[in-house]
């Protein structure tokens, strides 16, 4: 991408996945492109993701967007996080910890990879699992085996591929999970509905929320309940999305709904269990997909990076003076550097590396470029931070043009001046872009907050974010726009309880001190086999 940026800037054409699309990478071009519900929808490539979960026009209808964001939001906010989520999600990653100290050292990708889905199977999803050990690998392993399937050729009836036995593990998961499913979704909706005729008291419910700091005036939920309430057709503040909601369900396209959606109509449902159940596998798709690549390399920067293993270090026997082993909501919010290692490591490795829209207008953009309707569009988020006016060196001072306008070598000299100087590049034209390419230092021709392969400590700065005139300005690890992620918040609360539980219980040792030359980048982040060791050696963190 920084390659592309330099020779094409933040608009050009390209392939990506078999789609010709247009790439945007910069504040301005990416404004409509997120934001503008009215020229752009949310699209999804490839034919897996909607054979797995067959309707997604809550992604993509505005007025079911809105309903769903609103009530997942309700499942996901800093109010639900801290009375439903802390506890548990605390519970999960010590379980593994404690595994990981038996074992002494792990192999890293799988490690996360485990711990993350837990996460998300546990104490995410609101999904009731069996309680039994065994029962719960099985559906765990189901659950891996459903994921694959995004991956892969979209060849449903061929045995042997992923997305053929994801659909067989998909529909194991609903044999096994399906009854006590529907029991708790008819329940919930039962409590809906009488809430719904006593409206008094759940008004009195998101005022206490708002009152307890939720930081949103929606009253917490469970992920499940949130899923319900996403589904009641006639819900009393979502009356604008009930005319569109029952239509959907019945029209989906993929003949499962109709008659169910009609069947689960007894308790005022627009959505069938198995839809409920598609889009909690959608949530698990979107949370663990990626909490387990923000876990792996937050780790990875910690293990290779000794000074910012030691602010951590500092930060959790500051917290542990003033709150003792209180690692709640409220407590981890309160850690700046940590925040910020979360923060660095998902604008250096980001985990999402974009997304997808489909233009339903011609539209005009930044530039004087104008993307024809019917076109995709990927918004690309190495390309946003390659390009970021916060990070880029600061070189053509007045006289840096001058110097470079005299002929070669004129750019190294040019960088000298910048640091007297701080004038922004000129990156609005090739020859500005080329200009400051040739200023940079370094065998990989990138620029030091790119390079972590070459020069991590200085790729790799969680300082960045803790002022205002340092701090990124084209980030967007986590989307932007009507799409924002969801899962924001809890994302970064899994990640801080897991940094800060590693930090307060062991020193850590990677094995391999290049592993970061030996991972490959496709669908995600995979390590060379057996590259990924990490030695855990245990201590405990004293005040
Ligand atoms: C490191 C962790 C995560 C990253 C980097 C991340 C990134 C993103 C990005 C970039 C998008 C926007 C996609 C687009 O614009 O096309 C997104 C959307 C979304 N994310 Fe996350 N995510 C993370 C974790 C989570 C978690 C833990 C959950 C749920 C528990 C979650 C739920 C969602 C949902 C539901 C959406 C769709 C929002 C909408 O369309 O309105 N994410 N995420």
């Amino acid at each position: 991408m920084w390659k592309n940026w330099l020779e094409y800037g933040p608009f050009f054409r390209t392939h990506l996945l078999g789609y010709p699309l247009y790439v945007v990478g910069s504040a301005g071009l990416i404004k409509p492109v997120l934001g503008d519900d009215s020229a752009f929808e949310f699209f999804v490539p490839g034919k897996t993701f909607t054979m797995l979960i067959s309707d997604i026009r809550h992604m993509q209808v505005p007025e079911q967007h809105a309903v769903f964001r609103r009530r997942l939001g309700q499942a996901l906010n800093p109010g639900a996080l801290s009375r439903h989520v802390m506890a548990p999600l605390r519970a999960v990653l010590e379980r593994h910890l404690d595994a990981w100290e038996a074992a002494g050292r792990v192999q890293l990708a799988e490690a996360c990879a485990a711990a993350s889905l837990d996460v998300a199977l546990e104490v995410l999803t609101g999904v009731p699992l069996p309680p039994a050990h065994e029962a719960r690998a099985e559906v765990r392993k189901l659950f891996r085996t459903a994921l694959a399937g995004l991956y892969g050729v979209p060849l449903p009836w061929l045995p042997g591929t992923a997305i053929h036995s994801a659909l067989r593990a998909q529909a194991r998961l609903m044999q096994l999970l399906g009854p006590e499913l529907d029991r708790e979704v008819a329940e919930l909706a039962g409590k809906m509905m009488e809430a719904e005729a006593n409206p008094a008291a759940s008004a009195a419910d998101a005022a206490g929320a708002a009152a307890g700091g939720s930081g949103s005036n929606e009253a917490p939920m469970r992920m499940l309940e949130a899923q319900v309430a996403a589904a009641l057709p006639f819900h009393r503040s979502s009356s604008s999305a009930s005319s569109s909601a029952a239509p959907a369900a019945a029209a989906n396209g993929n003949g499962k709904s109709a008659t169910a959606a009609a069947a689960t109509a007894g308790v005022g449902l627009s959505l069938t269990k198995e839809q409920i159940f598609e889009r909690a596998l959608g949530v698990v798709i979107a949370s663990d997909d990626t909490s387990k690549h923000l876990f792996f390399f937050a780790l990875v920067a910690a293990a290779m990076l000794p000074g910012v293993r030691g602010k951590l270090e500092q930060e959790q026997k500051e917290a542990m003076r003033k709150h003792g082993d209180d690692l709640s909501y409220a407590v981890l919010n309160d850690m700046p550097y940590l925040d910020a290692v979360i923060k660095e490591t998902i604008r250096v490795f980001p985990t999402a590396v974009g997304g997808f829209r489909r233009a339903l207008k011609d539209v005009a953009v930044e530039g004087g470029h104008v993307i024809p309707a019917g076109s995709i569009v990927f918004y690309s988020t190495h390309l946003l931070n390659a390009s970021d006016p916060a990070l880029l060196p600061r070189f053509l001072a007045p006289e840096a043009r001058r110097q470079q306008a005299v002929g070669p070598g004129a750019g190294a000299h040019a960088t000298t001046t910048a640091a007297a100087g701080g004038g922004q590049p000129d990156t609005g034209s090739k020859a500005g872009r080329k200009a400051l390419a040739r200023t940079l230092e370094g065998p990989t021709g990138l620029p030091a907050h790119l390079d972590y392969e070459c020069r991590l400590e200085e790729a790799f700065r969680p300082e960045r974010w803790l002022s205002d005139e340092t701090r990124p300005r084209q980030f967007t690890g986590f989307g932007g726009g009507s799409h924002l992620c969801l899962g924001m918040h809890v994302a970064h609360a899994e990640a801080r309880m897991l940094l800060a539980l590693v930090v307060r219980r062991f020193d850590l040792r990677l094995e391999d001190p290049q592993l970061l030359s030996r991972v490959t980048y496709f669908p995600g982040p995979v390590p060379r086999k057996g590259a990924d060791g990490l030695v855990l050696m245990p201590r405990r963190l004293e005040p």
